[in-house]
């Protein structure tokens, strides 16, 4: 996926589209204007001397109209969570997508920890938002209007006392929300970037050991704590003050029409029935739709903090995709199942007028070229900062190349064939990531085409059979703890063997930080499983270099390879 593509992404937006459900949902509450006046008519019947068998069919159609809403309530509030989920479910997709199309050395990438805390916890913020809060603001547009209908007609006076309490309700909302918006996005931004902290510093835990660190550790930990504590509250008050806000207005308005309807009915206000005066069933009717028409409004008031916290998760999750460095992709072009293929030719890599730069940076390639032949083996070796990982990450595809060409077995890597072309490859990296899980995982690594047979093969090879963590059940803790520096290099290793449709082989200083015999065993399985396949390695180890068909020597800017030693002997 292109640089360009991710950031032409539209935002996601709130679906706020009016479908069956939310539509029933925020009618439902209306079923409560017949309910009053049944209530008002049951009233008039009692003291019309009707006795209890004349309100028995008032108290019919209450508890029929309570069972329906209640049934419309549940079933709407239902559907709406479930379409919800379903689409927080595809947004996290997205994120996590895009989080995969950007290139593993983009440093402008979101830290893990942040971006688990985005997907993962921020990201359900936007469920009660999408729900509650859609719903309640699909009752604020309809519910006031239709309940000022009936109050309207039987008195402009409390109508109007409705109408002007209405207004002020949003406007402290609105004036809170903005407020309630800025802390939510304080809340979680620091949320998130204690996680990241958090996570990075129990990775490296054992360095913070050594050499005495954890105390500062703990110190700025807890410094962190209290400002999440600090913006938490921050936020909590602003929820509290928007409800405080509402209910407020909420109680004087329902006070006011309750003032003027019992001051009407004992005749001290004759006005405001439209010259008329009102019967006790009436004025009753009216007083049980006042709280009704203020319900909506409230019930927006106690989830409008939902809808500060979830726009600032979809914000989050919406950072997710900012544009940096891409990886060379096109998921469209997913490869089948790689086959290892006995006539194929393993792939030369021929580099023409290379340029490269990461971001406003001074290049690391300028004009380079390179012409590795199919089956040969060759050495990058150079200073460190040379540029021996760009240049590998550029051959995979890892990385977009600013200028020029990279062509694997005569194909151009593009965006449309790296995927294809990277199921050629294998890759052994400096430090390879060791997960926490088994070692038979660690070598298969859920990878398409390797079989059971071939990762037992490679752990057999690897000699990690005689290793104690790779007995069954057995599992390597997160890192790779448990494993020592060879056997972490032996499990590498055994990622390229399980792998026998890849005839690109790229091993980027395999032998660095390994004790001399180590590193002889490790040269001499990498140069055994190389033949019959094309090897790049990057390193310092001239021993190891010294196994290579040629070496190619990088200089601080890389604009022209230099051969040091040998020549291209074939495969
Ligand atoms: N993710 C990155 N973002 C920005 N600059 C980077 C990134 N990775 C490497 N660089 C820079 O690119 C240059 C080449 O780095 P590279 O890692 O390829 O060097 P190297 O030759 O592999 O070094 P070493 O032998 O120490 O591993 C260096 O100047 C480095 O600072």
């Amino acid at each position: 996926m292109s640089g360009e593509l991710l950031s032409d992404r539209p935002r996601p937006m709130a679906d706020s589209r009016i479908d069956a459900a939310s539509l029933a949902h925020a009618i439902s509450p209306i079923l409560w204007v017949p309910q009053a006046g049944l209530i008002a008519f049951g009233v008039s019947r009692l003291q019309s001397s009707a006795g209890l068998a004349g309100v028995l069919w008032p108290a019919f159609g209450i508890v029929l109209a309570g069972t329906l809403r209640a049934w419309l309530e549940a079933w709407s509030a239902g559907r709406m969570f479930d379409a919800a989920r379903e689409r927080l479910g595809q947004w996290r997709v997205d994120a996590v997508a895009a989080l995969a199309a950007r290139s593993p050395l983009d440093r402008a990438r979101a830290h893990a920890g942040a971006a688990a805390s985005a997907l993962a916890e921020q990201a359900d913020a936007i469920l009660p938002w999408q729900t509650r809060y859609q719903g309640a603001m699909w009752r604020v547009r309809l519910m006031p209007l239709l309940i000022l209908l009936p109050v309207g007609w039987y008195s402009w006076a409390a109508a109007a006392v409705l109408v002007l309490a209405a207004p002020l309700i949003p406007l402290f909302m609105a004036i809170v929300g903005w407020r309630a918006r800025a802390a939510s996005q304080a809340q979680w931004l620091q949320m998130g970037n204690m996680n990241a902290f958090l996570l990075d510093r129990l990775r490296g835990l054992p360095t913070l050991r050594a050499l005495g660190s954890t105390e500062a550790t703990a110190r700025r930990l807890r410094a962190s704590t209290e400002d999440l504590r600090q913006r938490t509250m921050r936020v909590l008050r602003i929820a509290f003050l928007s409800s405080a806000v509402l209910e407020l207005f909420a109680a004087l308005g329902v006070a006011m029409v309750a003032v003027y309807v019992g001051f009407h009915l004992l005749g001290y206000l004759d006005f405001g029935a439209w010259g008329r005066r009102l019967s006790l069933a009436q004025g009753l009717f009216i007083l049980l739709l006042a709280p009704a028409f203020f319900e909506p409004l409230r019930e927006l008031a106690s989830v409008w903090h939902d809808r500060a916290a979830g726009i600032a998760a979809m914000d989050a999750l919406d950072r997710l995709h900012a544009g940096g460095l891409p990886l060379l992709d096109d998921e469209q072009n997913a490869p089948s199942t790689p086959h290892a293929s006995a006539a194929r030719l393993p792939p030369g890599v021929k580099i023409e007028n290379l340029t490269f730069a990461f971001s406003d940076e001074a290049p690391v390639f300028q004009n380079f070229a390179l012409d590795v032949k199919p089956g040969e083996h060759v050495a990058l070796m150079g200073g460190s900062g040379t540029g021996k990982t760009v240049l590998m990450s550029l051959i995979a595809g890892l990385l977009p190349v600013s200028q020029g060409s990279i062509e694997i077995g005569g194909a151009p890597l593009t965006a449309a064939s790296a995927r294809r072309l990277r199921g050629r490859m294998a890759w052994m990296a400096q430090r390879s990531h060791v997960f926490s899980g088994s070692v038979r995982h660690n070598v298969s690594l859920g990878r398409a085409g390797v079989e059971n047979a071939q990762v037992h093969q490679a752990i057999r090879w690897a000699r990690l059979d005689k290793v104690a963590q790779a007995h069954p059940g057995v599992s390597l803790g997160e890192g790779g703890t448990g494993l020592s520096g060879g056997e972490a290099a032996r499990l590498a290793l055994a990622r390229l063997m399980a792998a026998p449709h890849a005839d690109l082989l790229l091993a980027d200083e395999p032998t660095a930080h390994l004790d001399t015999e180590t590193a002889e065993q490790v040269t001499e399985s990498l140069v055994a499983l190389a033949q019959g396949r094309t090897l790049i390695v990057a390193t310092h180890d001239p021993e190891l270099a010294a196994r290579m068909d040629r070496v190619i020597e990088l200089s601080a800017t890389a604009d022209a390879p230099k051969p040091i030693q040998g020549g291209w002997h074939g495969a």
